[in-house]
Order: C-alpha cells, then structure tokens, then sequence
C-alpha cells in the first residue's frame, strides 16, 4: 500500500528542541529525496521500456494486418468494352467480365496486366512484365565472390566444383566417359551458412552469369505468375549462357504436397510442374548448371529429388570450431585488429554461431570500438558483439511466436 499525506508521522518527539527537530526534518528531507529522485529514474526507464514495448506491438499488429490481407490475383485485360472490362486470369486462363470506374477504364488497354481480388474486381494496374522479371530475378556477370571468401566448407566447395564447374568448363570430359553430369544440386542446411556464397562463387570461377530467384517471391508475389516466371528464368538463363542458376528457398515451390485445394497451393503446384519440366528437358540446356538451397530439406517433396532433377543433395551444416575460426579470419581481413587477438579462442566462444552470425559479429564489434573512441578492435568487443547478436536473435524468435 502507499503511504499517503495525511501518514506523516514526524520524526521526532513532541518534547525535542527546535534545533533537534530542524536536524530531524532535515535528515527526512534528504532521505525522501534520494527516494525521490530512485523513483523518478525508475519511472523513466519504465516509460522507456513501456515505449519499445509500444513499438513493438505496433510492429507486430501491423505484421499480422499484412498477413491476414487476402492475395491479389493476376489477369491481363482482354477487351475494354462499355459493358466493363473483359479480363482473362493467370493461371487458369478464366475470362470474366468486370466493371471498373471510368476513370480506371480510360487507363486501361487491351494485354495490360492487372491484380485483381477475390470478387474479380480489379485493384490496380500493374508494370510491364520485363519489371516483374526485373524484380525477381537477379542477374549478375561473375558475382564477386571467389572461394577464397568462404571459410569452412571444403568438402562442399569440392562437390560444388565437380558438379557444377567441371560440367560447365569440360563438357567433352562427360562425353568422352559417356556419362551425363549430374542435373541440379541441392544445398540444404540452416540460414547463413553460405549456401548463396556457393553458387556465386562457381558462377564467378566458371565466368558464368550468375541469375538468382527466391522461391518464396515466385509464389507470394502475384499468384499466377510463378509458373511463368520460371519459363523466364531458364530464357533468361538461355540468353546469358554459360549461367548458373540459383533457386533459393526452394521449398517454397517445391513443399509436399497438402490436403487442402487453396487456389495457392494450385499455383505452387503448376509452378513446381514448370519448373520439373524445364529440368527434364534440360539435357539440351547447353551451358547451364542448375543449384538450389533450402533451410527445410524436411519439407520437400521427394519428386525434385528423382534423377536427373536434384540429384546431388549437399548439405551446408553451420561451420565448427576451426570453419569458425577460418570464418572469423576471413571477416576480419580489413579490420584493424589487436595483434594479439586470438581467432581460436574467438571461435570457441561464439559455438553455434553461423558464417552469417560471425559477419555480423565483425561488423558490430567494429562498431563497439568506435563507440569507445579506439580504432583498434579487441577481444572484448567480439564478445559483447555476440552477446548483443544472441539477444536480438532471441528476440527475433519472440517476435515470430506472436506474430
Ligand atoms: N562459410 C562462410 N564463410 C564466409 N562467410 C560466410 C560463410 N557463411 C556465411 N557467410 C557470410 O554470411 C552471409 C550470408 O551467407 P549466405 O547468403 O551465403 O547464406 P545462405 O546459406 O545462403 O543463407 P540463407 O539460407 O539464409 O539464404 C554471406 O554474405 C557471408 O558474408
């Protein structure tokens, strides 16, 4: 209970002198202000942290908002008529007929492609499909990153090597021994641990065009264009050869198969199937080699897996104690260091941390230097650096259970 006014008991007798009692007050005085003064810093750091946790509510009931939003679906218009706008969807080729505003007709045309909702209602225009590709696609000429930059991995890096850039650089060695060199490879293993690296590494040592696509964007983005989109990869793939095609987050095409008939899962079917018959017919596809990655081999359904589609399964573990250390070194190349800094005791602390967990490190304990006003980097600022990278991790993984 707090106390309140009117509970103030004096502290002192009745009978004491007025000197005592000033003496008295004074002492209660200065006593009730250093409580005071406790309280008010509690009060602030309280609205402090009542404020991030304000934020953070914010940012969630937002997240949650776009996640409950329904998908827009994609359509291009066949005819604008003055009954309405004759529309024909992605996906399951439907026409229909729609009514827009006059305002929104006098913009339209004949093959521009639109969203358009649940109720076929068309929701806004959308960029010309050279922007789509533009926007899902990743295209690079040798990306810069060589094998040197990658630590741990040499077993990897070696399976790599054989399957992709040996077939991409001695297409005769196949044809002398009479075997057909391994169609896809498939890197699995957690987030971070350089599975992207990988491919651009093999695309820059081959000279090879480097075109990247995430699987989750092929589906998520506009449901009716990933099986299309994955037509384009392999044109585009076509056009840049010799290039190495990179699939991240596979599974977000290629999951087993569910119960449910959502119209989305339909879509993620016809765009795995899209993506099964390229492979298949992929013994004419010259000077192109096919690497995709996934953190949820689990996920996945067996028939990516069949030969002549992913064959060659590599799998990207997160690095150990010396993969760490070599990570570290690797990382740490351009920084000014202590000299005596001891990369192998560094790799012993940080145990479980990813390759992309340690980029981080570096660069954050970079900035703890700066922050003390040294521009020499010591041990202690790994440290903290990690401290601080495993709490935001963690709270990362409290955002995503309520979100
Ligand atoms: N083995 C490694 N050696 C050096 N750096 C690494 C290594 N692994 C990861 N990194 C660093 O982490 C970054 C992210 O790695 P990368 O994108 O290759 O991971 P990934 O396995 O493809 O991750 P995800 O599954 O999340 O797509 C790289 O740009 C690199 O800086």
């Amino acid at each position: 209970m707090t106390d309140t006014v009117d509970d103030v008991d004096f502290p002192y007798a009745e009978d004491a002198s007025k000197q005592e009692k000033i003496s008295a007050l004074q002492e209660r005085l200065e006593v009730l202000e250093a409580q005071n003064e406790e309280m008010r810093d509690k009060l602030l750091d309280a609205n402090a942290e009542n404020n991030k946790y304000q934020q953070k509510l914010e940012r969630l009931t937002h997240e949650n908002k776009k996640l409950k939003q329904s998908p827009l679906f994609v359509a291009t218009i066949q005819e604008v008529t003055d009954d309405g706008v004759i529309i024909k969807q992605h996906g399951n080729n439907q026409e229909a007929l729609t009514e827009v505003t006059d305002e929104m007709k006098e913009d339209l045309e004949p093959d521009d492609r639109v969203a358009v909702n649940n109720s076929l209602s068309i929701v806004k225009e959308l960029s010309s499909e050279t922007d789509v590709r533009a926007r899902v696609m990743e295209v690079t000429k040798s990306p810069e990153v060589s094998y040197a930059d990658i630590g741990g991995l040499e077993e990897q890096m070696q399976e790599v090597r054989e399957t992709v850039e040996m077939p991409l650089e001695h297409p005769d060695m196949f044809v002398d021994v009479g075997i057909e060199p391994p169609s896809g490879v498939l890197l699995y293993g957690p987030p971070g641990t350089g599975k992207t690296m990988l491919a651009k590494a093999v695309a820059n040592e081959t000279d090879a065009t480097f075109i990247k696509m995430a699987g989750s964007e092929l589906v998520h983005k506009f449901i009716g264009e990933g099986a299309k989109l994955v037509r384009d990869l392999f044109e585009v793939a076509r056009e840049h050869e010799p290039a190495v095609i990179f699939i991240d987050e596979i599974d977000a095409i290629a999951a087993k198969r569910t119960e449910s008939k959502t119209s989305g899962d339909a879509e993620v079917q016809r765009t795995m199937m899209q993506l099964l018959s390229e492979m298949d017919g992929f013994e004419d596809r010259g000077e192109i080699r096919i690497i995709a990655a996934t953190n949820r081999f689990d996920m996945l359904d067996r028939a990516i897996l069949r030969p002549g589609r992913f064959d060659r399964l590599i799998e990207v573990p997160k690095p150990d104690a010396e993969g760490r250390e070599l990570i570290f070194q690797i990382h740490t190349r351009n920084m000014n260091v202590a000299d005596d800094l001891d990369f192998a005791a560094l790799a012993e602390d940080t145990e479980n941390a990813s390759g992309a967990d340690i980029k981080a490190i570096c660069t954050e304990a970079g900035m703890f230097a700066i922050r003390d006003d040294r521009t020499t980097v010591q041990r202690s600022d790994f440290e903290e650096a990690w401290e601080k990278i495993q709490a935001e991790e963690e709270d990362d993984e409290v955002s995503k259970t309520f979100a």
